[in-house]
């Protein structure tokens, strides 16, 4: 029986090796994490994370040939095939802060399996990392000499929260890096041999490890481009009077650029596109090629402006002030249907308008009051840092309140504001939630989200990204 062991029980690592348990009952896998908490919620009624269709596929394995364990060491020493999963943050510190992937985690795990191997593995990267980070690993590796043969893969996800079982069940490709030699091309098809029990071969792309690993970092890198393209245009529409949902579908009606996302919102968030940009910029800037780190650099810094651009807008059509008045936000997640909360816009919103003085009260269906204080008591890139998640006060926090729906968020609020595109906010009674509201009532959409004619019948004001302005908004001053 093949044994499989990953490293990092987290968002990637969890869902992935369910998938793979499912997929190929004939293959023992153990996911693995120092995190005690972590594993005993894996082996709960209640998952650590919430992934539509992910409790039922790990229920169908766990304890049968799906197993998650703190025993680190032993699992790693049984397995022909280790994933590493675990996180690589932005770094906070020294080289490269604040650009540079932080790659202790990965080079801790590395050490611990040269440490206990005793026959030999196929280390598969699943984590995404800089290029060129299989190198350092492969020289972590050898270095005691054991006598063991490693193989490095390259094998980055793909998968995107809210749907990561569809995507795991039904990938665009899987990518397999290895070394182009007779041993790499031998772990190649080990591990191909694991995905084809599922996933069409034809779908199965083998690169060199260089290849694999940058292809991870540009494919994120061309997701988020196309974000901060249309969320560039959003400004440009409300300044002209175009509406950006109108010149999305007719742009990506071309069958060359495509319809896929190029929804404008109030910014990307989650804990990849960031931080993968950011990795990548670091490794252009240490190659000497500075025009191409400014160039995608550029990404991020619309980004920022788009989140600016909302908190300045919501700020100026209310007078000029928000100070002391109470605005709900609703949607506090990155996206809809996950609690994941890394990198949310939602912060920087929040963030911005706690700086104008304002009463916050959020509603999220999935995020807990205890993460969102956490969120907002926390620095820049501090999130997957333990070291520093001590340091949060989430009772430093006074001005919001976490309240259990968006009526309650709404009740006597000067201003809404959306910030996750969750289905139930389409369905909302806008008209009961106008009756509640202080007048004038401000509706601020940060995700598309509402019926904008219908609510301006109600009698609020709307502003929706990216759409007409209604002539309250273009009597105030302009934004930056
Ligand atoms: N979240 C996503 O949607 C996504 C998608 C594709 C790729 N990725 C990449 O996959 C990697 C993991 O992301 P994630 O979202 O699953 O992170 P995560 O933080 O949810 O999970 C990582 C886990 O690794 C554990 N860990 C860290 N060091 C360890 C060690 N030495 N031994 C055992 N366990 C250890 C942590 O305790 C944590 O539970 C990152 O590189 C990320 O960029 C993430
Ligand atoms: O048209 C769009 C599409 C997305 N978003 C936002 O972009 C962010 C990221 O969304 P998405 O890409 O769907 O979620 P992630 O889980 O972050 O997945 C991305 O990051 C993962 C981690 O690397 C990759 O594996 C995935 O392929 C990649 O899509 C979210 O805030 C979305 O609201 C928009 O604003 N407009």
């Amino acid at each position: 029986m093949v044994k499989i062991c990953c490293i990092g029980a987290g968002y990637v690592g969890g869902p992935t090796m369910a998938v793979i348990a499912l997929k190929c009952p004939a293959i023992e896998v153990a996911v693995v994490d120092i995190s005690v908490s972590r594993i005993n919620a894996w082996n709960s009624e209640q998952l650590p994370i919430y992934e539509p269709g992910l409790e039922d596929v790990v229920k169908q394995c766990r304890g049968k040939n799906l197993f998650f364990s703190t025993d680190v060491e032993k699992h790693v020493s049984e397995a022909d095939i280790v994933f590493v999963s675990v996180n690589t943050p932005t770094k906070t510190q020294g080289l490269g802060a604040g650009k540079a992937a932080d790659l202790t985690y990965w080079e801790s795990a590395a050490r611990m399996i040269a440490d206990v191997s005793k026959s030999d593995k196929i280390v598969v990267e699943k984590s995404t990392v800089p290029v060129k980070t299989a190198e350092a690993i492969e020289k972590i590796l050898t270095h005691n000499s054991k006598k063991i043969n490693f193989q490095i893969l390259s094998n980055p996800e793909f998968l995107a929260e809210g749907t990561a079982i569809q995507d795991l069940f039904n990938p665009d490709r899987v990518l397999i890096g290895g070394r182009e030699t007779p041993e790499g091309a031998k772990a190649i098809q080990a591990l191909k041999d694991v995905y084809a029990h599922w996933v069409p071969v034809e779908r199965i792309i083998c690169t060199n490890l260089w290849s694999a690993e940058l292809s991870k970092l540009a494919a994120n890198a061309f997701l988020a481009q196309r974000i901060s393209s249309v969320n560039a245009m959003s400004a440009l529409c409300e300044a002209t009077g175009a509406d950006v949902t109108q010149v999305s579908h007719a742009v990506g009606k071309d069958s060359r650029i495509g319809p896929k996302f190029l929804n404008a919102s109030v910014g990307f968030g989650g804990s990849c596109f960031q931080k993968d940009i950011l990795n990548l910029v670091y490794i252009c800037e240490c190659n000497g090629l500075p025009e191409v780190a400014n160039y995608w650099k550029q990404v991020i810094k619309v980004n920022d402006y788009q989140k600016t651009r909302f908190v300045n807008r919501v700020v100026s059509s209310m007078f000029n002030t928000v100070s002391g008045k109470k605005i709900a936000i609703l949607g506090f997640a990155f996206k809809k249907d996950t609690g994941d909360t890394r990198e949310t816009p939602a912060i920087d919103v929040c963030k911005g308008l706690l700086g104008d003085k304002a009463q916050l009260s959020i509603y999220d269906p999935q995020v807990s009051e205890d993460q969102i204080k956490r969120d907002l008591s926390m620095k820049k890139f501090d999130w997957d840092h333990p070291v520093h998640l001590q340091s949060a006060d989430p009772t430093s926090i006074t001005q919001v309140s976490v309240v259990g729906d968006a009526y309650e968020a709404t009740k006597g609020a000067h201003g809404i504001c959306i910030l996750t595109e969750w289905d139930e906010f389409r369905k909302l009674d806008y008209q009961r939630i106008f009756y509640n509201m202080q007048k004038p009532a401000f509706v601020f959409d940060g995700r598309n989200v509402v019926d904008v004619e219908k609510l301006r019948e109600i009698g609020f004001i709307v502003y929706s990204i990216g759409k007409p302005l209604d002539s309250w908004l273009k009597d105030m001053p302009a934004v930056a």
